[in-house]
């Protein structure tokens, strides 16, 4: 088994349960196509929101898609000045076969200014 680590992360628009519930479901969905992954490959998931968003937890989001079985974990993101508001990040954990620099990492939304050297 090779353990490969994922990152992703979107941004909303609303700090509001169901776009949050919309954006994290669109985000760990792409995170799984872009790695051809099925969800038995998921080893566990850490998301962070900003401290701005409170409407609910990512991980309530994942167990709603189908996700229950995958240990899951929310923590809030440092809370530097200026950084970009209302993101939701994610640390995946996978049983990926395939050398880390093939990894996909996903940024979504206004999140793609996050790591314009990752941008798809
Ligand atoms: O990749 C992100 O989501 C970023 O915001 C970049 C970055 C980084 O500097 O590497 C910053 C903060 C996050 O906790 C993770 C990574």
């Amino acid at each position: 088994m090779t353990v490969r680590a994922i990152r992703g992360a979107t941004q909303l628009d609303i700090d509001e349960r169901d776009h949050l519930f919309a954006r994290t479901t669109e985000l760990v969905l792409a995170v799984l196509e872009e790695n051809s992954l099925d969800t038995g490959s998921l080893i566990s998931i850490l998301f962070t929101c900003t401290p701005d968003l409170v409407s609910d937890f990512p991980a309530a989001a994942a167990r709603e898609m189908g996700l229950g079985d995958v240990p899951l974990m929310c923590a809030t993101e440092v809370a530097v000045p200026g950084a970009l508001p209302r993101v939701v990040r994610l640390m995946a954990h996978a049983d990926l076969d395939v050398p880390r620099a093939d990894v996909r990492h996903v940024y979504l939304h206004g999140a793609t200014s996050l790591r314009k050297d990752l941008a798809q």
